[in-house]
């Protein structure tokens, strides 16, 4: 397939995700399976088109004045990936397979500058109901971070320590063009490819077979870190799904201890057994919840790690599509279930105890205010301040986080460089 034909299919398929509201995924598989000419390198260029136009939606339609797909895919193309109007106009003539020629007024709006006097969501392509919490989170630089959030992400490695260290995995990885992330002392990043170009597939390496890394977000990498500086023995992480965070622990802990890895979902958690077995993690016990129960952990764990189901919010740049998928009513029924889920983690912690609190999500009420909450409401409970502990983990040098109280920290794009992310450390006080 030409420029053209792709062009056309990423108009298609906008059109197909936006009137169905379905994900993305699900749009490109059946377009692919009803288009079996179009080779890898098409559908390549065409996912990218469609999550980049999605990525900022708003603001380009803003600029075209026109939210049709075929308007937000011409701006893609002229503005976004760079090849103007010139490239846009040579790509579509003569291919009968190609959308219509641009129009006068469309030539205008590709080349114009853009508007002055975008509402500041536009600006920041982030939706309109959801600015207020937003702008509760980020104040003055809430458009910044909106417009790194819908930026293509960078793909984060993380070194495995069970089987080698940064240094030689950097060796060995040469051939990927990639470099040590500043924060996590573990991490090893990929920048995103720009335009057509396509990301390395990372997980046909060799390396990665032999689990000498995982691919995880830096901001992931840096909440297991923070957890397992409290050095605990025995540990719960109790929304353990495939086992990202399981694994980060294990290899933090240097295989020693003991981790429970539970989860609501015994579906969530198949993932987790090829994992730990390629990864050499052999001090973690996966605690199947239709077989067993996690009632003997009760009040005995030195460490809780709870991961909570959550909006998605920091993980944007990944998922451009859910951004314009979430509801009132889901974000809703998540915080009523992060409400639940802290409750019931925080009864396995020992008295002394250590519990991290983490979101993928950049909302108040599904962060501070969640854990605010928690505290008033579980008096034996304390925040313990981030600040000094991330200097001596991570040195002065590195990005810091926002720190909206002493015990919280928020991750994000535009700030530390990672997907968005909220962690709280607490610590369960002595008894008597
Ligand atoms: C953010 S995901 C966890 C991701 C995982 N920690 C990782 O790093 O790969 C949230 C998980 O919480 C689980 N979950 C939802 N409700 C739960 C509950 N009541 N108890 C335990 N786990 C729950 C979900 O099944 C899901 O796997």
């Amino acid at each position: 397939m030409k420029d053209g034909g792709r062009l056309a299919a990423a108009i298609e398929i906008l059109g197909d995700v936006e009137q169905a509201r379905r994900p993305v995924q699900d749009a490109l598989r059946d377009w692919g399976r009803q288009h079996r000419f179009a080779g890898s390198g098409d559908r390549l260029v065409i996912a990218n088109l469609v999550f980049d136009a999605l990525r900022r939606r708003l603001s380009l339609a803003a600029i075209m004045q026109d939210e049709s797909p075929r308007a937000l895919v011409f701006a893609t193309y002229a503005r976004i990936w760079g090849f103007g109007l010139e490239g846009l106009s040579a790509v579509l003539d003569g291919d009968r397979f190609a959308p219509e020629p641009v129009s006068e007024e469309e030539a205008a709006r590709l080349v114009a500058d853009a508007p002055s006097d975008m509402a500041a969501h536009v600006a920041a392509d982030i939706p309109e109901w959801l600015w207020p919490q937003f702008f509760e989170a980020f104040g003055d630089a809430a458009v910044e971070e909106g417009r790194a959030l819908a930026a293509r992400a960078p793909i984060d490695l993380r070194v495995n320590l069970l089987k080698g260290d940064r240094e030689r995995m950097l060796r060995k990885l040469s051939h990927l063009s990639l470099h040590e992330t500043t924060i996590s002392p573990v991490g090893l990043r990929i920048e995103p490819p720009l335009g057509k170009e396509r990301a390395p597939h990372v997980q046909a390496e060799e390396g990665f077979r032999k689990g000498w890394f995982e691919l995880q977000d830096e901001a992931s990498q840096v909440a297991a870190l923070v957890a397992a500086s409290v050095e605990p023995a025995q540990v719960l992480d109790y929304c353990a799904g495939g086992g990202g965070k399981t694994l980060a622990l294990a290899g933090a802990m240097g295989n020693r201890g003991q981790i429970y890895a539970h989860d609501a979902s015994k579906l969530r958690l198949a993932p987790i057994f090829e994992r730990l077995q390629r990864a050499g993690a052999r001090n973690v016990q996966v605690r199947d919840p239709e077989a067993t129960s996690i009632a003997d952990l009760e009040g005995r764990m030195d460490l809780v790690f709870v991961d909570v189901p959550c909006s998605g919010t920091g993980v944007w740049r990944r998922r451009p599509d859910s951004k314009w998928r979430i509801t009132p009513n889901a974000l809703a029924a998540r915080v009523r279930e992060q409400r639940e889920v802290l409750a019931a983690a925080s009864r396995h912690v020992r008295p002394g105890g250590h519990l991290l609190y983490a979101t993928c999500s950049l909302l108040p009420c599904e962060n501070g205010e969640q854990v605010r909450a928690f505290l008033g409401e579980a008096g034996e409970f304390e925040a313990v301040s981030l600040e000094p502990r991330w200097s001596g983990l991570f040195g002065d040098a590195a990005p810091r986080p926002r720190f909206e109280e002493p015990g919280f920290a928020t991750l994000s794009p535009a700030r530390t460089a990672t997907d968005g992310f909220f962690i709280a450390l607490l610590r369960r006080r002595e008894e008597g």
